[in-house]
C-alpha cells in the first residue's frame, strides 16, 4: 500500500514538475513577441511524428506551410521552443553573414562516451574549425579527380548488377542505389572492395544500414536539442549504433596500422587522412585547388588564422570515416534513386539525358573521363532537380551561441536556443519555385537560377557548415546515373505506389523501395 502510494506521489511529482517545463516553455515565444503554433502537453507540434503516424519530414512540411506569411516563427520540438526560421534573406543571415551566432548544431556527444560518435558532424567551436580546415583539403576539386577512377569502378559495376535483372522484372532501385553507395564510400573512405553491388547479403550492409536504421534515441535526440551530457552518460547514448560503429571502428583502425605498416597507398580518403595525421599531406598530395577553398572558409568563419590545432588521433580519423559512410551513402543512394523515378515517369527528361551521356561519350569511342564527364551539364541540372524536389536533408539544424537580434526587428532570440531550416518547404514554396512537384531541370539553367534567392535551395545547406562532400556526394551520383542510362531504359512498375509515403525515421526523406524495371537498349 506504502509502496503504490509513493509511486502515486512520485509519478504526481513527475507530471507537475513536466507540466511546470512546458509551461515555461509555452511562455517563451509569448515573451519574445514571436508568433507560434500552439503545441500538445509533452509532444509540442510533433505529435504525429513522435508517435509515428507521419514522417518528421512531412510533419515539418505542414508546419512551414502553417506559418505562412511569417519570416520566422515560434514551433516546438516536443517541449523544446525552436525558431523555425522561413525567409531565404534571414537563412542568408543565419547561415553565412551572422554565421558567429550560428556555428553549431547544438548535438552533444560526450567524447569519452562515444569518441567515434566525436566527428565533424557533432563537433562545436575551435575543434570544429580546425577539423574542417584540414577536412577541406581531402574534398578539393583536385582530389575529386583523383577518386574518380575508384568510383568509375563502382559505376561499371553497377551497370553489370543492373544488366543481369531480366526484362520487365520488377526491383528495388532504392536498394540497388544504396549497394552502389556503399560500394563507392568503402572503397574511397576504407580502402576496401565491400561487394556488396554483388553480395547484398553482406555484414558490411548490413552494418552500414544500421548505422542509420531508426532507434527512438535518434529521434529523441535529434528533437531534444542541448540533451543535457549527464543523461547522455547515463543511458551510455551513442550517436550510431554502437555494434555498427565498432565494426566500421575496428576496419578503419586495422587498415591503418597495415597501411603503415606496408607503406601502402591507394590514393583515397584514408591516405589523405593518414597524410593529414603525420603531416605529409602537403609533401604527398600537392593541390592548388585546397588553397582557395580553405581561404574562403576561413573569412566566412571570420578569421584568416585558426588559434589552435587538433591532434589527429586513429580515433578521430576513424570517427570520421564512419561518418563519410553515415553522411554520404543514404543521401547519395536516396538521390540517385529518386533521380531514376522520375526519369522513369518522364520518357521524354530520360531521353534527353542518355542521348547527352551518348552524345559526349562518342567524342571519345565510348571511354568515361573525368574532364568529359563535366561537360555533362543536362545531367547536372537533372540532379539539381531532383535534389529540389526531394533534399535529403529535408530540414537542417543550427543553435544559436549567444543572443541574437533578428535583423529587421526588436525581436531578441537568447543563446542556446534551437533553430530549425525548413529546407523542403522551401523547395516546394510556389512563391519559389511554380507548379512545384513538376520535374522540370530546366529551372537550373544558369537564367532560371540566376531568377532566384540562393538561399531558396539548400540541398547541401550553406556557408561555413554546408555539405563537406558536395563535389564527392554529386560525383557519386552522376556516375551512377551515367552507367544506369547508358544501356539501359527504365519504366515505373505497377508495384510503386503513389502518393509516395517518406519513411518515419528521424528526418531523412526517403522511402522503403523505388520499384522500377529496365530495357537493354
Ligand atoms: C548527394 C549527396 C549528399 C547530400 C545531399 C548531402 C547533404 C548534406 C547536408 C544537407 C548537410 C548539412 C549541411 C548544413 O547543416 O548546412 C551535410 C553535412 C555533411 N556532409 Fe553531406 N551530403 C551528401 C553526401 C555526402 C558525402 C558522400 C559525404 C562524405 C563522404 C558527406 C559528408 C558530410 C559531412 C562531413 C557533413 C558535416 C559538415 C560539417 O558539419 O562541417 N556528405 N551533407
Amino acid at each position: 500500500m506504502d509502496y503504490q502510494i509513493s509511486s502515486m506521489l512520485l509519478l504526481t511529482c513527475v507530471i507537475l514538475y513536466l507540466y511546470r517545463i512546458w509551461k515555461n516553455a509555452y511562455l517563451f515565444f509569448e515573451k519574445l513577441g514571436i508568433p507560434y503554433l500552439k503545441p500538445n502537453f509533452l509532444f509540442g507540434n510533433m505529435t504525429d511524428a513522435i508517435l509515428l503516424r507521419k514522417s518528421l519530414v512531412d510533419v515539418n512540411l505542414d508546419l512551414y506551410r502553417k506559418l505562412e506569411p511569417y519570416k520566422f516563427a515560434g514551433i516546438f520540438n516536443s517541449m523544446k521552443a525552436t525558431v523555425m526560421i522561413r525567409d531565404p534573406e534571414l537563412l542568408k543571415h543565419v547561415l553565412v553573414k551572422d554565421f558567429a551566432y550560428f556555428s553549431d548544431r547544438g548535438i552533444n556527444v560526450d567524447e569519452k562516451v562515444d569518441p567515434l560518435g566525436y566527428h565533424l558532424f557533432t563537433m562545436k567551436g575551435d575543434e570544429w574549425k580546425n577539423l574542417r580546415v584540414k577536412l577541406t583539403s581531402t574534398f578539393s576539386s583536385g582530389k575529386m579527380k583523383m577518386m574518380f577512377s575508384l568510383v568509375k569502378d563502382c559505376g561499371e559495376n553497377f551497370s553489370e548488377v543492373i544488366d543481369q535483372i531480366s526484362a520487365n522484372e520488377t526491383f528495388d532501385m532504392k536498394d540497388l542505389s544504396s549497394r552502389y553507395t556503399t560500394d563507392t564510400i568503402a572503397s574511397c573512405a576504407f580502402g576496401l572492395e565491400s561487394k556488396t553491388l554483388n553480395n547484398p547479403k553482406s555484414e558490411f550492409k548490413s552494418m552500414v544500414r544500421k548505422l542509420l536504421q531508426f532507434r527512438i534515441f535518434m529521434l529523441v535526440r535529434v528533437l531534444w536539442t542541448n540533451m543535457p551530457m549527464k543523461l547522455i552518460k547515463f543511458f551510455n547514448m551513442t550517436f550510431f549504433d554502437s555494434k555498427a560503429q565498432k565494426f566500421l571502428g575496428d576496419i578503419v583502425h586495422k587498415t591503418i596500422k597495415y597501411r603503415e605498416q606496408n607503406n601502402v597507398t591507394r590514393n583515397d580518403f584514408l591516405d589523405l587522412l593518414i597524410a593529414l595525421k603525420n603531416n605529409t599531406l602537403m609533401q604527398k598530395f600537392q593541390d592548388t585547388g585546397d588553397h582557395e577553398d580553405i581561404q574562403t572558409f576561413l573569412e566566412q568563419v571570420g578569421g584568416k588564422c585558426l588559434k589552435s590545432d587538433i591532434e589527429m588521433t586513429n580515433n578521430l580519423l576513424a570517427a570520421q570515416c564512419i561518418l563519410f559512410f553515415a553522411a554520404g551513402y543514404e543521401a547519395a543512394s536516396t538521390t540517385l534513386g529518386f533521380t531514376l523515378l522520375e526519369l522513369a515517369l518522364n520518357p521524354h527528361i530520360q531521353n534527353k539525358v542518355r542521348q547527352e551521356i551518348l552524345d559526349v561519350l562518342s567524342t571519345n569511342d565510348g571511354q568515361l573521363t573525368y574532364d568529359l564527364m563535366k561537360q555533362m551539364t543536362y545531367t547536372d541540372m537533372v540532379i539539381s532537380e531532383s535534389l529540389r524536389k526531394y533534399p535529403t536533408s529535408a530540414i537542417l539544424f543550427r543553435r544559436t551561441c549567444q543572443n541574437y537580434k533578428i535583423p529587421g526587428s526588436d525581436v531578441i532570440i537568447p543563446a542556446e536556443t534551437p533553430i530549425l531550416i525548413p529546407v523542403y518547404g522551401i523547395h516546394l514554396d510556389e512563391k519559389y519555385y511554380d507548379n512545384p512537384q513538376e520535374f522540370r531541370p530546366e529551372r537550373f539553367t544558369e537564367q532560371e537560377k540566376a531568377k532566384r534567392s540562393k538561399y531558396t535551395y539548400l540541398p547541401f545547406g550553406e556557408g561555413p557548415r554546408n555539405c563537406l562532400a558536395k563535389r564527392f556526394g554529386k560525383m557519386q551520383v552522376k556516375l551512377g546515373l551515367i552507367y544506369a542510362l547508358k544501356d539501359f531504359s527504365y519504366q515505373v512498375s505497377p508495384k510503386m505506389k503513389f502518393p509516395l509515403t517518406f519513411k518515419r525515421n528521424f528526418g531523412l526523406l526517403t522511402v522503403d523501395g523505388i520499384w522500377l524495371q529496365r530495357q537493354k537498349l
